[in-house]
């Protein structure tokens, strides 16, 4: 029984019990394992393949077995799941995967139910990858749940990420981008200006660890592979100026920052902050400039991240720690201590489904629900509000959300803007085409602006640039 398997199932078991985020999760449980580079890339894929493909390989493994997947131990369901994933979707021999798998059947669930596994897994090693996709067309009610089991998504994320792109009049693209939500991304990296180095000097210093200028963002470079953590201090800049970011981030923050001109002694407010990605973004650029930032984040323990992301330019930054509803966060003194401050430029990167990110986090997916969302919206609407009302004459604020869900980008937008008249919505495309290193694809007649995966390279960021009318 290889190690490595019974680390993937491991990451897989809390992930289910323990509510565990697989990214987290994951590198803790290699290196508790002791794995060499070789076994911890094997693991990652395993675990990483299981969790996206896991709508896809439940189906087939109910057609294999004739069984419902909620009929099976839920030990023995995760180790089919990766004896699928490793039949269907890595080079693993098929002997090798029977065996592994069967062995691991006995040690975390029971002898009993070996038979079961080897039965399953020879039936599913009988079909190749595409037979499979055809089975579970021919099974399926409907169009709609062969796609969405053929390119495991849960049904309403499908329809929502189907809808997102046809309010842009581009459904054609939806094979792409649930192809692209189920790739790993290269890793992302921002190169902040307090690094002193330009993009171009941080890839011949960092070439040989395989950090190449690429992608949209300005500040943006890629990694070929690896450890982030090892390439990054191998380039011995200051502290935080290079950075893991999706370059649909960088260029949400970047687009506030150049919407109109920066003068000196603006104020700034990221109303959601933590972890403190974009406020990096902010950070660096208000030290640069002569501005002030105040970063608020309601969860304390998060607010403490923002602090450690900031620590390159801390003194243009104020980390506090409030609902971002309430007037504490805004440093509001009341009526008697100078009434409402107002901020020239906010960001508001929403709490949200995280749908754009499926690519980066493999089991979120299976985690969020359609009854998530009346919450969130309501949410992303007060803090909306909260925010124009702190906002300077001729102040600019950034809505952003890692979500495409039309109900969480231009329903909330468009609800604001007919509520408030003292609000105008800019061009935003015209901004991030500006911003992005090469004019953008960006669809739609919205003046607001949807990043995709398959599109854009970048988590599918929705940026949307309102001021406040003089
Ligand atoms: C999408 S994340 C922000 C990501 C961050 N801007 C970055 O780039 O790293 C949204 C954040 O809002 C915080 N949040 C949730 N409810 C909030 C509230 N009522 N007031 C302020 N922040 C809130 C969450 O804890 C979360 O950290």
């Amino acid at each position: 029984m290889s190690a490595a398997r019974l680390a993937a199932y491991d990451v897989l078991r809390d992930v289910d019990e323990r509510e565990a985020y697989a990214n987290l999760a994951l590198p803790a449980r290699i290196r508790e394992a002791g794995l060499n580079p070789r076994d911890a890339a094997f693991v990652t894929e395993l675990v990483s393949g299981t969790l996206r493909g896991r709508g896809r390989y439940d189906r087939i493994i109910e057609i294999a077995s004739s069984r419902e997947m909620d009929r099976i131990d839920p030990r023995t369901r995760n180790v089919l799941r990766l004896g699928a994933h490793q039949l269907l979707a890595m080079r693993t021999a098929d002997h090798a995967a029977l065996n592994e798998s069967v062995e691991l059947q006995r040690l975390v669930a029971n002898a009993a139910g070996a038979g079961f596994v080897n039965g399953v897994l020879r039936t599913i090693s009988r079909s190749t990858d595409a037979e499979w996709n055809d089975r579970i067309a021919a099974e399926a009610p409907s169009a709609d749940a062969a796609l969405a089991a053929r390119t495991s998504h849960p049904s309403w994320i499908l329809r929502a990420l189907r809808d997102a792109l046809a309010a842009e009049g581009r459904v054609d693209e939806l094979d792409d981008l649930l192809a692209a939500d189920n790739r790993a991304p290269r890793v992302s990296l921002a190169l902040l200006p307090g690094s002193g180095i330009d993009v171009d000097t941080a890839e011949a210093l960092g070439g040989e660890a395989g950090i190449a200028v690429a992608g949209p963002s300005p500040l943006g470079l890629e990694l070929a592979g690896g450890d982030p953590g090892r390439a990054i201090d191998g380039l011995d800049l200051p502290e935080g100026t290079l950075r893991v970011q999706d370059q649909g981030s960088q260029l949400a923050a970047l687009a506030l920052l150049r919407a109109s001109e920066i003068r000196a002694g603006e104020q700034w407010l990221d109303l959601c902050a933590g972890p403190g990605g974009k406020t990096a973004v902010l950070a660096a650029e208000a030290e640069l400039m002569g501005a002030e930032l105040r970063a608020n984040e309601v969860a304390e323990h998060r607010a403490e991240l923002v602090r450690r992301a900031v620590v390159a330019s801390s003194d243009a930054v104020r980390v506090v720690s409030h609902d971002g509803r309430e007037p504490e966060a805004f440093g509001d003194g009341g009526p008697a201590n100078g009434g409402t401050r107002r901020y020239d430029r906010i960001l508001v990167d929403a709490p949200c489904s995280g749908l754009g990110a499926l690519r980066r986090r493999p089991e979120a997916r299976w985690r969020k629900a359609p009854s998530d969302l009346p919450e969130l919206t309501r949410l992303q609407a007060e803090l909306l509000d909260a925010a124009a009302d702190h906002l300077a004459e001729d102040g600019l604020l950034a809505y952003v959300t890692c979500s495409p869900h039309l109900a969480e980008t231009r329903v909330v937008l468009d609800r604001l803007l007919t509520k408030r008249s003292d609000l105008e919505e800019l061009d935003t495309k015209a901004v991030l085409n500006r911003v992005a290193r090469e004019p953008l694809d960006l669809a739609g007649d919205a003046l607001s602006a949807q990043l995709w995966p398959h599109r854009n390279g970048t988590d599918a960021m929705f940026v949307a640039l309102l001021r406040r009318r003089a």
